[in-house]
């Protein structure tokens, strides 16, 4: 099995390594992953600018662009053959309801899936790296035992608890909740006396109802959500013929 690993938090972060430590004795895996912190960055390409690939000493390839562009290079050019499976991470924090359109995690399996490759993105649901070994064995196992079942290209999104894996209670389906608006910008000034602005924190959580993966994830369990990439809007589409064409 050709497993293509990518993540967000580049390729130095201990997601990645752990990941990789963790399929590579049942795969031949190839790591393609941003040269630094691409966090937030969603499905962006660099389109305004050549990439670079540079390898590391551990034989990681390493991009200075976005999870996407990894992605975009390893399956059209560094890799001789496509892979069986991508799969992106282990993200530093959660990626769950609306995180999933900022996430460069979920990014870099969308994009494997849009050239028609299987994917997974995994990330753990607190930040800190806690317990990363043991998310480690639940990504692996979970590839191991659920990749050769299913056949069609897929796109799965994975939040995994920061537990003990004997701790897990099980792996569950779930829909993605939904989170308030996000925190207003943070107005500050430079040395300069320039008006500088950070992006706000992520908005609350908002819908956390059962079969959500806040509320699975809350409750012990791994949760995986199947992604589809056509926004249509269908419950709109006789509204917009009524009212606006
Ligand atoms: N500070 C903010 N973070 C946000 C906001 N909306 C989403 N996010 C977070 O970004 C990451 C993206 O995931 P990654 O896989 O690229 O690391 C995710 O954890 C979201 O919660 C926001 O408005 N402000």
């Amino acid at each position: 099995m050709k497993i293509l690993i990518s993540n967000d938090d580049g390729y130095l972060a201990p997601g990645i390594v752990a990941l990789a430590d963790a399929l590579r004795p049942h795969a031949d895996i190839t790591v393609v992953a941003p040269d630094s912190n691409r966090s937030g960055a969603s499905n962006a390409l660099t389109l305004d600018r050549p990439l670079s690939v540079s390898r590391a000493d551990n034989g990681f390839y390493f991009v200075n662009g976005t999870p996407s562009d990894c992605v975009h290079i390893a399956l059209t050019a560094l890799m001789k053959e496509a892979p069986d499976l991508v799969v992106s991470g282990i993200n530093q924090g959660q990626n769950m309801g609306d995180d999933t359109l900022y996430s460069g995690t979920v990014a870099a399996a969308t994009e494997a899936y849009l050239f028609g490759v299987p994917a997974i993105a995994f990330s753990q649901v607190d930040k800190g790296w806690d317990k990363l070994a043991d998310a480690a064995k639940v990504a692996a196992e979970m590839v191991l035992r659920g990749f050769p079942k299913l056949t069609k290209p897929y796109l799965l999104n994975v939040n995994i608890p920061n537990l003990d894996h004997a701790a897990i209670q099980g792996v569950r389906a779930a829909r993605l909740g939904k989170r308030h608006a996000s925190e207003p910008v943070i107005q500050s000034q430079d040395p300069s006396g320039r008006v500088i602005y950070w992006i706000g924190p992520v908005g609350a959580v908002k819908d956390t109802s059962e079969g959500t993966d806040f509320a699975t994830t809350a409750k012990g369990f791994v949760s995986v959500t199947p992604l589809q990439i056509d926004l249509t809007n269908p419950k709109q589409m006789q509204a917009l013929a009524e009212d606006l064409l």
